[in-house]
């Protein structure tokens, strides 16, 4: 049995900033996505970390996306330094990436902090060495877990779980209904999210927020990091609230999204 996971929930895993805090403090999101191929995605995470709020978010990669997310996202830095939670993969081929981008691929698995593998990375893992979050759509959980899609389809909660235990991580599932499975058997599940959001992009969105959770719950993840499941369900709730704002009854695009995350939060946290 899955426990649902709604906006109540998800309120409590909202940091909130205290006036000790500076930008170090509150959380770096690093991003080391996109791709000569799909820069779009690179942008498309940054601007969802930051419309969650977070103390800084880092983008590491080649010229062309780098050129692209501070062209959109000034306060980006593409400077290396720390970090507190990575995403790695979205916009990325899991071996069609440039050598600068491979490398720093490499640094951020090999960094013990909480990692978003999506996409590209999803296939890494294994290499990860922090707390490891999945976020993988029903055709490539499938092909993750060397099944047929429509497989994973009949059994999303299953297959989640089998790959969570599998791979000793958290496993956020995509979908109208979102599964949330950790590797002791825990399941959440979010349907906040209207239909429109199956739209190219909502997933590297999806990412950038959950980047930007965990970054900001550095420390409590650190001593529990069992706190990655109920911070990828609350990234899941933000995401599709957000989704049901900007499309109120129709189509909506992935920045028309972004801009609705921090009213979406005002509102969770006003209760
Ligand atoms: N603007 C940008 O830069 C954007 C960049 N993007 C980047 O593009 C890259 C490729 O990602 P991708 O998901 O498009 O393709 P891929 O990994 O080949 O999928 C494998 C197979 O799975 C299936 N399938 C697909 N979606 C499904 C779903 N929701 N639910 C269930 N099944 C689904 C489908 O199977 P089929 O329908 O053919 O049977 C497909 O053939 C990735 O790096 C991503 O980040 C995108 O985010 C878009 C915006
Ligand atoms: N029918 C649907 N109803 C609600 N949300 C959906 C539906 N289909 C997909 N989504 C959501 O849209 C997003 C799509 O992500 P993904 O498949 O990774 O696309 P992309 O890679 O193009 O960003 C996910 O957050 C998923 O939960």
């Amino acid at each position: 049995m899955d426990a649902s996971f709604g906006p109540e929930q998800a309120a409590r895993w909202i940091a909130v900033p205290g006036p000790a805090d500076d930008k170090y403090s509150r959380g770096v999101v690093g991003f080391v996505t996109g791709s000569a191929r799909y820069p779009g995605a690179a942008v498309l995470g940054v601007e969802a970390a930051l419309r969650t709020g977070v103390g800084m978010a880092r983008y590491l990669g080649a010229g062309r996306p780098t050129r692209l997310v501070l062209q959109r996202r000034p306060e980006a830095v593409t400077a290396e330094g720390r970090v507190q939670a990575w995403v790695v993969g979205s916009g990325q081929d899991p071996d069609d990436v440039d050598e600068l981008t491979a490398a720093l691929r490499e640094r951020a698995l090999a960094d013990p902090v909480p990692t978003v593998l999506d996409a590209g990375a999803l296939s890494f893992a294994g290499r990860a060495t922090g707390t490891r979050v999945l976020t993988p759509h029903a055709g490539e959980l499938a092909r993750l877990l060397g099944r047929d899609r429509a497989e994973v389809e009949a059994d999303a909660a299953g297959a989640a779980l089998e790959a969570a235990s599998r791979l000793s991580a958290v496993v956020l599932l995509k979908g109208h209904t979102t599964y949330v499975a950790d590797a002791d058997g825990g399941l959440l599940s979010a349907a906040s999210a209207p239909a429109w959001t199956a739209t190219a992009g909502t997933g590297d969105a999806l990412a950038g927020i959950l980047g930007a959770l965990l970054a900001t719950h550095a420390l409590e993840l650190e001593a529990d990091p069992g706190i990655a499941a109920p911070l990828a369900a609350t990234a899941a709730v933000l995401h599709g609230l957000a989704a049901e704002r900007a499309s109120g009854g129709g189509p909506f695009t992935v920045l028309d999204l972004c801009a609705e995350l921090p009213a979406t939060i005002r509102s969770l946290l006003a209760g």
